[in-house]
């Protein structure tokens, strides 16, 4: 088991590896927070100054624009060095899933959903993105903005700080209250329009069972009920959207107005908390109308990061699957050269691959029962059974994918699970009943990248297939970019040959390999198979009597 990784590792080494990013980004916050709240003050000064009829100094004037473009500048630079530092964690993130993506094992493998995947790589990351380029960071930034402006008017205007800390709380809930609705709403939305976008194509697909039946009227009726869930759905959407920022306006009209008023009134008492200068009154509007925006921002942020944290568990599960046993270089390398002295020992008693007393299940039933069998260097073996006994299955064990619950599955006398990736591609070529194609050219699919495999062991193996001619009768030969509709079903098996033999395999597995032929094109790809059977031991599962080659091996059906 490799060390188990997690999104907060992942991001932490992301963190250290790009210290100056990190640090850079530290400094920005903490710049943007700094110089936002100093041109309000300066300006407060310049009022007091003109009010008292002097001349306020011309550096003043300068530093008030200078800040003012300086908070500009740092808030554009935050904002740059969030987007590269959130690009940095997405690349770790889908590194990281695609690195255990390759190291699961067969079975964690085969029980993931393509789809759930997608989303992992996809979704998940990008709101793990988010958590950083505007969840976490801008939180504090905003939450930083917040305390800091709360503290200046404490200083400057005790009666305006208590009543915005009476307010804030209310404000912050109401933002919340609307935010949430607005979510709502649009989830809403997207679930109704995605039954709609739904029931499209379903109507088309069934259209001659609509028209029979006479549904039509009912199809309209559910189209337009899905129609008019989306439509509500927006509606309430706007309608929150709608009233926010007109309450907000009136709030922050209200508070400058009840203080103005108070600052005004006349009253010793009153004006011990809310007296002030014409050129503090400036400044404080001018905060009052900048702590709105972060309160707003700040709701919007908790739900980033609670979407977040979802999706975070999400990749956490993944990320915490089983993985294979890992075959280091140096152990591969060890172990090749023990196989080698050991292939030299089974060369005498010629035994390449056994199965001893082999019982397994993929669950808790048993598929196979303590099963043996032997097979010699050369020899044609062919896995005849009813469907669903477990040929496949043998396959599978063979190339060390699964473990047996009890004895043991030998290759070359060592256990097939040992058998690192490389070496496997030296012993196993696996055919099956229809060709996988990667994206590439049609020599990419006989190498499948792999750089041991020279261009003209690629051309060796067609030939050997039999379908060297037919890829040279292509516009661009081996280089044409492999595509659906360039072959026919006999030339797919044909390179699926020639892709399982451009390794050199000792063993070949063919899984009812012409499953899916007619009988023409079933001769031809025997044919080629039995050229590359020459000097390799072949282990087939075939239902067709015909297509059975050598001793015959019976899985029973428990
Ligand atoms: N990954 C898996 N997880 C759970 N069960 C599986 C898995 N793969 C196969 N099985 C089950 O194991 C049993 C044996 O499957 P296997 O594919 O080995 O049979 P088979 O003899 O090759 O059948 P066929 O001739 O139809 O290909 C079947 O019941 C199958 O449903």
């Amino acid at each position: 088991m490799k060390n188990r990784k997690s999104v907060s590792s992942i991001i932490w080494r992301t963190i250290k590896k790009k210290s100056f990013l990190s640090a850079g980004i530290v400094f920005a916050v903490v710049a943007s927070v700094v110089t936002a709240l100093l041109p309000p003050l300066i300006l407060g000064k310049v009022i007091d100054m003109i009010t008292a009829g002097q001349e306020p100094a011309f550096i003043l004037i300068l530093s008030y624009f200078g800040l003012t473009a300086l908070t500009g500048f740092s808030e554009s630079f935050r904002e740059g060095l969030l987007t590269v530092f959130g690009q940095k964690i997405t690349h770790a993130l889908r590194s990281s899933l695609m690195d255990k993506y390759t190291h699961l094992t067969a079975d964690s493998l085969t029980g993931q959903e393509p789809g759930a995947v997608v989303s992992r790589f996809v979704g998940d990351v990008d709101v793990v993105e988010k958590l950083f380029t505007s969840g976490i960071i801008s939180m504090f930034a905003d939450a930083f903005r917040i305390i800091s402006i709360l503290v200046v008017i404490w200083v400057k205007n005790r009666g305006l700080a208590i009543v915005l800390a009476v307010i804030l709380p209310f404000l912050f809930w109401f933002t919340r209250r609307v935010q949430k609705s607005m979510l709502a709403a649009k989830v809403e939305n997207r679930r109704a329009v995605g039954r709609a976008s739904g029931c499209v194509p379903e109507t088309l697909h069934n259209i001659r069972t609509i028209h029979c039946l006479q549904k039509e009227k009912y199809m309209t009726e559910r189209y337009d009920r899905y129609i008019g869930e989306s439509y509500r759905a927006v509606e309430r959407s706007n309608f929150c959207d709608a009233i926010y920022s007109p309450v907000i306006l009136i709030l922050n009209a209200v508070v400058v107005a009840v203080v103005m008023l108070l600052s005004a009134s006349g009253n010793a008492q009153v004006l011990m908390l809310f007296g002030m200068s014409a050129g503090t009154a400036v400044a404080v509007i001018n905060y009052i109308s900048q702590i709105f925006g972060p309160v707003e921002s700040l709701g919007m942020e908790i739900q980033t990061i609670q979407s977040a944290i979802a999706g975070v568990h999400r990749i956490n599960e993944f990320l915490g699957l089983e993985e294979k046993e890992e075959v280091t270089g140096r152990q591969e390398a060890l172990k090749q050269s023990q196989a080698a002295v050991r292939e030299e020992d089974a060369e005498q008693d010629e035994i390449i691959a056994e199965f001893q007393h082999v019982t397994f299940g993929y669950r808790e039933q048993d598929i196979l029962q303590d099963f043996s069998f032997q097979i010699r260097k050369g020899e044609q073996i062919t896995l005849a059974g009813r469907t669903g006994a477990g040929k496949s299955t043998i396959f599978k064990l063979l190339l060390g994918l699964y473990e047996p619950k009890k004895g043991s599955v030998l290759i070359n006398g060592r256990r097939a699970g040992t058998v690192g990736e490389k070496e496997k591609r030296k012993l196993f070529g696996y055919v099956e009943q229809t060709f996988h194609q990667v994206p590439g050219t049609v020599r990419d699919q006989i190498t499948l990248f792999d750089p041991a495999i020279t261009p003209e062991m690629a051309e060796e193996a067609a030939r050997l297939a039999g379908l060297h001619e037919t890829v040279m009768a292509l516009e661009k030969g081996y280089d044409m970019p492999c595509m659906d509709g360039i072959f026919s079903e006999g030339q797919w098996q044909l390179l699926s040959i020639a892709r399982a033999v451009a390794a050199g395999p000792k063993i070949l597995l063919l899984d009812e390999i012409t499953a899916n032929l007619d009988a023409q094109t079933e001769k031809e790809v025997l044919r080629a198979l039995q050229r590359a059977a020459d000097g390799r031991t072949v282990i087939s599962i075939s239902h067709r009597i015909n297509a059975r080659t050598g001793r015959v091996i019976t899985v029973r059906m428990l």
